[in-house]
């Protein structure tokens, strides 16, 4: 174990270029193309994910980052391209189907999911991606020893992220950040070597941003891959190893933290699209 690279060590060697290979992809996707309409929303050269590293995905609204999520993960149909996971090819592979491989997704809470119990909201995703078949998963007989154990997974899992005692409890009636511990604590049912995180952050009081981040960096040290989309730069700087950006549907950028700070193209593509207000750039809203 001694011998084993860090992350960073990983990751050093690495040239910040788009569409740079990586020493051990988990994660690989080729002329990845999405349109609606007559625009072009994904377009993705060529983007590989490296095994055991947190990532981030950021740009501007609009960019292409959640229907990339959504292509990669199977809830969305590609126009063209191709991707692999763990070496194995995942064109055509439906959303539960690839969670099953071992890379899942975040999901929002939605409003059947708030009206349904902490507990039960785990033992769902315990059955596949949460969102598909959920009402089909409670017409199977719920006591089997397979039940049995996923019931032990989830309390582990509550407990860790602190919402055990919260478990018969709608979900519903979480806080914001309560809600975000409880999708990452759904998504890890399956035991996943992948997760992929739509913006973790957002709508978390400060004091439970912190939890979240050590939560995160947590999972990585854990050897589980992060690919995450964010909008805060202060949480994308913090916890990245690797940032990819994304503009246009397309990858203009890839790097360490310290590249992406100091790449012209990623401040007039992104910054510059963020803060609609002209000026030098040095004051901070917000
Ligand atoms: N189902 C859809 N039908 C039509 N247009 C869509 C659809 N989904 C996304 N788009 C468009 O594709 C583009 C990319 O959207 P997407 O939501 O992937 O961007 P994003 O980078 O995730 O943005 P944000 O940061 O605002 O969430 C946008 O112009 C959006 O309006």
């Amino acid at each position: 174990m001694s011998s084993e690279p860090t992350t960073a060590g990983r990751m050093a060697g690495v040239e910040p270029a788009p569409g740079v290979a990586k020493p051990d992809p988990i994660l690989k996707a080729s002329g990845v193309r999405r349109s609606f309409g007559g625009l072009t929303a994904v377009d993705v050269q060529h983007l590989e994910v490296q095994r055991g590293t947190i990532t981030a995905l950021i740009g501007p609204n609009g960019a292409g980052k959640s229907t990339l999520f959504n292509l990669l993960t199977g809830f969305d149909r590609v126009d063209a391209g191709q991707w692999s996971f763990n070496g194995h090819r995942l064109n055509g592979v439906s959303g539960h189907k690839v969670a099953r491989r071992g890379m899942v997704r975040t999901f929002q809470l939605t409003k059947a999911l708030t009206r349904l119990t902490v507990m039960d909201n785990m033992l769902l995703a315990a059955q596949g991606q949460v969102g598909e078949r959920m009402w089909g998963a409670f017409l199977r007989p719920l006591w089997g020893a397979r039940e049995r154990a996923n019931v032990q997974r989830a309390e582990a899992l509550l407990e860790r992220f602190k919402l055990l005692a919260k478990r018969d409890e709608m979900a519903g009636s979480l806080s914001g950040g309560q809600r975000k511990l409880l999708e990452m604590a759904r998504s890890l049912m399956v035991n996943p070597s992948m997760i992929m995180l739509d913006e973790p952050m957002a709508g978390v009081n400060p004091a439970l941003v912190q939890s979240l981040l050590g939560h995160i960096t947590a999972l990585r040290d854990e050897g589980v891959t992060v690919l995450f989309v964010e909008h805060d730069m202060d949480v994308i700087m913090g916890i990245s190893d690797w940032i990819v950006v994304l503009a246009q549907g397309k990858v203009i950028a890839e790097g360490c933290p310290e590249d992406i700070r100091s790449n012209r193209e990623v401040i007039d593509a992104y910054l510059g699209a963020q803060h609609d207000e002209p000026g030098d750039g040095a004051e901070e809203e917000r």
